[in-house]
């Protein structure tokens, strides 16, 4: 699609929302650019921007630095580009600022658009990574490194003066190449992040390097709070939330056979995730038919099937009380060990797998949802249109764990890291569902989910 042009001046400054509101139908990106009439201070550029994240929230847009025009563009709005003069705020050769850009949002361009602003060589970009995003919330879902470093980039040469390079790389503490690189001259943070240039200026001194200049933008806030987070402030935390029930990736192309017959979805998570839960409401209130694995697999163990004999052969004829399994000493010897939960998994899948099948050719209903903890582990996923995954952060689990089987922090600390990790699932699925908050929280998540879903079927 070909992105739109907006040119500010004196005629049409006044108008942005109509403009943005006309981008928002014709373009998914928008460039900005400024006639000489109109200054761009560093007021303009944030007022565009938090307009954009009201006004046309889907709209990539970006404020031109340099003053080439984008080589294909449609026109939004009457003023045509006019001629600028060099800027008069460039000082710096080389700038440094850090985050972690996930989701890149307005508020982060407006960081990025200062950085374009004022040097004239390089801007240096520490993105984080690791233990740097471990901590924040629904991490599990932020965007890899490598992409986030490419969109940083790509975003800051595309706005900035030609011959003004971008370069990124990940940190793992909140000095990165700021404290590396002598010949920086200037750091740019936000109001809420000035103490960490504070620590970069003092460890450059304890290094024998000069004191950056702190150049400081103010937040991009709406004005509008979010309930959950209490904040205003543009975050990446809350457009983590609101993909919560959204579909993440494309879903698979599996035929129906026949092409009457359900569709059929997944839905895993972790020990104590909330997936009966979600299970049940499915069932309840949207009509889905749910087979629930854990259930299904406990009728794999019949007395005098080939499983039965297996299980006795891989972990002890002790475990196998007249003819039945003893599930509770089997779950002691597996549940704390992943080797050993893959062995029975490994055997006991086929079956449930087989039944699960059967089960499905026989219903009646629209959507049929597997409901299997280890979905992901047992390769399930790759057959299946779509997988959706609960998660809620490990220390939840422990507590819930702890509250709802009466054991140990050890003892479930040990269960949950039986599993594959809450991320692992998440990268396998296309859509996540968090049941931190409250249950109410949770079935939002679900609807948007279900009409989404029942929309595409
Ligand atoms: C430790 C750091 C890098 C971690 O980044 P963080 O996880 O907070 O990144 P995030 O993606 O949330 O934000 C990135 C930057 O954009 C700013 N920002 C985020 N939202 C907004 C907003 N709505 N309006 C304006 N600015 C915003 C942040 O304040 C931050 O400066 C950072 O917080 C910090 O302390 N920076 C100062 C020191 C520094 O730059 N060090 C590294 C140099 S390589
Ligand atoms: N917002 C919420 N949404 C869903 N479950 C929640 C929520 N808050 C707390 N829980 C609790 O989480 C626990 C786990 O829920 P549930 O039994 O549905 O999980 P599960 O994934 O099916 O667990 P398992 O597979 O271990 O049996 C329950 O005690 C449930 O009450």
């Amino acid at each position: 699609m070909t992105p739109g042009l907006l040119v500010l001046g004196a005629k049409n400054v006044d108008k942005l929302k109509k403009f943005l509101t006309e981008a928002a139908t014709v373009t998914k990106k928008l460039y900005i650019r400024f006639n000489p009439s109109v200054p761009k201070t560093d007021d303009i550029i944030s007022k565009i921007y938090l307009q954009s994240s009201v006004v046309c929230p889907k709209v990539d847009v970006r404020i031109l630095i340099r003053n080439e025009n984008p080589q294909d563009y449609r026109l939004i709005g009457d003023e045509k580009p006019q001629e600028m003069s060099g800027e008069s705020s460039k000082k710096f050769k080389k700038v440094v600022l850090g985050g972690t850009f996930d989701r890149l949002h307005n508020g982060h361009k407006v960081l990025l658009t200062k950085a374009a602003q004022i040097s004239t060589e390089q801007v240096v970009i520490g993105v984080t990574e690791k233990n740097m995003i471990e901590k924040k919330s629904l991490f599990e879902l932020i965007e890899p490194v490598s992409y986030r470093m490419e969109k940083v980039r790509e975003f800051v040469e595309d706005i900035g003066e030609k011959g003004l390079k971008c370069l990124t790389e990940p940190i793992i503490d909140p000095f990165g190449p700021s404290t590396r690189i002598a010949d920086l001259e200037a750091i740019i943070v936000s109001r809420e992040t000035i103490r960490g240039a504070d620590a970069v200026n003092r460890k450059r001194i304890e290094n024998g390097m000069s004191e950056l200049e702190v150049v400081v933008i103010e937040l991009v806030e709406m004005s509008k709070i979010d309930e959950i987070l209490n904040e205003t402030k543009i975050s990446s935390s809350c457009r983590r939330r609101a993909d919560l029930g959204e579909l993440l990736r494309p879903v698979r192309d599996i035929p129906r056979n026949p092409a009457n017959s359900p569709y059929v979805i997944g839905l895993c998570g972790g020990i104590a995730s909330g997936k009966s839960h979600i299970g049940k409401y499915l069932v309840e209130k949207h009509g889905f038919e749910v087979i629930d694995c854990d259930k299904l697999a406990h009728t794999c163990y019949e007395p005098g099937t080939p499983l039965i004999s297996k299980i006795a052969e891989t972990f002890g004829a002790e475990i196998v009380e007249n003819g039945q399994v003893n599930r509770k000493k089997l779950g002691a010897i597996v549940f704390s060990d992943a080797a050993k939960l893959r062995e029975l998994s490994e055997l006991v899948w086929p079956v449930v797998r087989e039944k699960a099948e059967e089960l499905v050719k026989k219903s009646k209903a629209k959507v049929v949802v597997i409901e299997a903890a280890a979905l992901v582990e047992a390769g399930w996923h790759k057959n299946l249109a779509e997988v959706w995954t609960v998660f809620v952060p490990q220390e939840e689990t422990i507590q819930r764990v702890m509250n709802r089987d009466k054991i140990s922090e050890e003892q479930a600390r040990a269960r949950m890291s039986a599993q594959i990790s809450n991320k692992e699932r998440i990268d396998a699925s296309q859509i996540v569902f968090c049941s931190i908050w409250s249950y109410e929280t949770t079935r939002e998540q679900v609807d948007r989910a279900v009409k989404a879903l029942l929309k595409r079927i």
